[in-house]
C-alpha cells in the first residue's frame, strides 16, 4: 500500500547548517498496517509524513502509494490518497466556518476547488450518521461554527474529515500531543475505532511511548534518520516502555526525546 524506497532528504546540504534528515530509509506498509513512529528529537519523523504526503520532496529515492510512484506528485493532488491530521487542532479544520460546512469541504479533498458548499438536507444526514461515530453530539451541532468546539472535539472532527475520502493513507503527526490527558484517551480510542472500521493503512507519529505500544501492530523507531527498529504482531504487543527504553539506551548518543511521555 506504501512504499519508501531507498528515501534520502538532506537540509542545507553542504553547509554548516546541514541537516541529514533521512538516510536511506525504506518502509513498506501493507494494507491496513497500523504503524506507530517513535524516535528521538530530529530522528526524521515528521520528515517521513512530509515525504508521504509530498511537502517535500525527498533527494533520491522514490514513494509508491497503492502501486503508483507519486515522488513527483505535488501534494495537493496526492491530496486525495493521503489523509492528514496535525498536532494543532486549530491545523485541521477552519474555526469560521460551521461543522457542516467544514465537512462539505473536506468531502471536496482533491477535487476541483468550488466555492460552492452544496449542503443537501441528504448530505446534512449523512454528516450526521459520520458525527454520530464519534459519540460526541456533534451531529446535533451541525450548524455551530467550529471555533466554538473543544481542542478534543475539533480533533475528532478532523480525524472523521481526513478519513472522509477512504485515504489510502492516513497520516497522524502527534495528533494527541497537544490534548489533556483525557481528551488524548478520547482521541486515541476514537483513532482505534476509525482505523479499525475503515481498514485504513495508518502511519501515527507520537512522543508517547505507552499510546505507540498501546495502537497499532507495528511499531518503528526512528534515529538520524534512519528507522532502528521495525517490530509488530505478538513481539509488538509483548514489549513494554522499559524495553523500548533500553533499545534507546542501546544507541550511542542517544536520547528519548526531550518530550517522551512515557505513558
Ligand atoms: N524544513 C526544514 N528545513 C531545515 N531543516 C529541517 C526541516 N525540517 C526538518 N529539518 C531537520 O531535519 C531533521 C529531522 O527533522 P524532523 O522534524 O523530521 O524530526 P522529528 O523526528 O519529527 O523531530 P521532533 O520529534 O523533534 O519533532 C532535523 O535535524 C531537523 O532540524
Amino acid at each position: 500500500m506504501l512504499r519508501l524506497n531507498n528515501v534520502n532528504k538532506t537540509f542545507f546540504p553542504n553547509s554548516i547548517n546541514e541537516r541529514i534528515a533521512l538516510a536511506d530509509v525504506n518502509l513498506e506498509l501493507d494494507n491496513g498496517d497500523f504503524v506507530t513512529v517513535i524516535g528521538s528529537n530530529g530522528a526524521g519523523k515528521s520528515t517521513v509524513l512530509n515525504t508521504i504526503a509530498g511537502k517535500i520532496n525527498p533527494d533520491t529515492g522514490t514513494v509508491e502509494i497503492a502501486g503508483r510512484n507519486v515522488t513527483r506528485m505535488k501534494d495537493f493532488k496526492r491530496a486525495k490518497y493521503v489523509g492528514r491530521v496535525f498536532q494543532d487542532p486549530m491545523a485541521g479544520t477552519a474555526p469560521d466556518l460551521t461543522i457542516e460546512q467544514n465537512m462539505a469541504l473536506a468531502e471536496r479533498r482533491g477535487m476541483r476547488r468550488g466555492l460552492a458548499f452544496g449542503i443537501t438536507k441528504a448530505k446534512r444526514r449523512r454528516f450526521a450518521e459520520e458525527l454520530e461515530v464519534l459519540e460526541l453530539g456533534l451531529e446535533r451541532r451541525l450548524s455551530a461554527k467550529v471555533g466554538l468546539l473543544s481542542g478534543g472535539q475539533r480533533q475528532a472532527l478532523s480525524l472523521l474529515m481526513a478519513t472522509f475520502s477512504k485515504p489510502k493513507i492516513l497520516l497522524l503527526d502527534e495528533h494527541t500531543a497537544a490534548l489533556d490527558p483525557e481528551r488524548a484517551r478520547l482521541v486515541t480510542h476514537l483513532t482505534k475505532k476509525v482505523v479499525e472500521e475503515q481498514e485504513l493503512t495508518t502511519l501515527m507519529v507520537t512522543h508517547n511511548m505507552g499510546q505507540a505500544l498501546e495502537v497499532g501492530n507495528r511499531l518503528i523507531m526512528m534515529h538520524e534518520g534512519r528507522i532502528i527498529l521495525d517490530v509488530s504482531g505478538a513481539e509488538k504487543e509483548a514489549m513494554g516502555v522499559e524495553d523500548l527504553l533500553a533499545q534507546f539506551s542501546r544507541i550511542k548518543d542517544a536520547a528519548v526525546s526531550d518530550r517522551t511521555l512515557l505513558q
